[in-house]
């Protein structure tokens, strides 16, 4: 049994801690003293608010469900205690300075930091633009406007530019455009659309490159608890927790 700490208590943290099958989440950390004590009595968790506290359980990793903010205050010390993290919070690496720092307090401390798939898929073999750069790397994302928190009577494009111009503007929304360039091996384009008429977080993914060129289209079903956020990454968290000890791993 994996025993893990989870910080952020909103509504990927919820699934988690109420879903897993092989792992025990022995604390659980957020901003907001309720939210902490309501999932720590649904998990059978100690809820803590004071991060110094927290870091005193007994975890082997933390799984982090917070904000682009949480990451940034917290990943390096997880790291430097001798803790795995996984990171859905992925807009935080987007930071080059930043990313390096964090990858070398892994790399120094023999700990691993996981971005999961999250709301996208293909994360896999988008890889191989590591060892052969993509010419064209483009996300577009359409949201309904609740997911933005706005409103729109057309469909309109509220943002056009670099992923890790992009995530500073929406850090509830954009983190799978840093996630695909951390795995492609370069920032990503990204077009995000808000449309009165979508239904779903939709998230299409062109790439181009000397193996051909790739189109992914991934329309995801919003959290009821927070429509920015779409249920397939709690999914991809849960998976990626099922899957950490298996000696039979798919995909690149
Ligand atoms: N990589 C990907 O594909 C995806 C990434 N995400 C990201 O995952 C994260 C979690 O999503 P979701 O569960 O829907 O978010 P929620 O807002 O529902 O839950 C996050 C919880 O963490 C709390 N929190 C935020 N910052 C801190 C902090 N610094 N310290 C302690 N607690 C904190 C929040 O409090 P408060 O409400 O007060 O901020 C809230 O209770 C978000 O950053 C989201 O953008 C989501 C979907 C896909
Ligand atoms: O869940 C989604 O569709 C994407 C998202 O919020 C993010 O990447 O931050």
């Amino acid at each position: 049994m994996i025993k893990i700490g989870l910080l952020g208590c909103g509504n990927v943290g919820h699934v988690i801690a109420t879903h897993a099958e092989n792992i025990r989440v022995v604390a659980v950390f957020d901003i907001i003293p309720g939210r902490a004590e309501e999932l720590a009595a649904l998990c059978h968790a100690r809820p803590y608010t004071d991060f110094d506290a927290f870091m005193r359980e007994d975890f082997s990793i933390v799984v982090e469900a917070a904000s682009v903010g949480a990451v940034r205050s917290y990943a390096e010390t997880v790291l430097r205690s001798g803790r795995d993290i996984i990171v859905l919070s992925a807009g935080a690496l987007a930071d080059e300075e930043y990313r390096e720092r964090l990858i070398e307090a892994a790399r120094e401390a023999g700990k691993t930091i996981r971005i999961p798939s999250g709301a996208v898929v293909g994360l896999d073999n988008i890889k191989i633009g590591q060892v052969s750069p993509p010419k064209t790397l483009l996300l577009r994302t359409t949201k309904p406007p609740a997911s933005l928190g706005m409103t729109a009577d057309t469909p309109t494009e509220i943002f056009k530019g670099l992923a890790h111009d992009c995530i500073k503007q929406f850090p509830k929304n954009i983190n799978v455009a840093v996630a695909l360039g951390l795995a492609a091996g370069r920032d990503a384009d990204v077009e995000l659309w808000v449309d009165p008429a979508a239904e779903r977080n939709v998230h299409e993914i062109f790439v181009e490159g000397d193996f051909g060129d790739i189109y992914v289209r991934v329309r995801n079903v919003p959290s009821p608890d927070n429509p920015a956020t779409s249920y397939m990454a709690a999914l991809s968290i849960l998976t990626l927790l099922k899957n950490l000890e298996n000696p039979l791993v798919v995909g690149t």
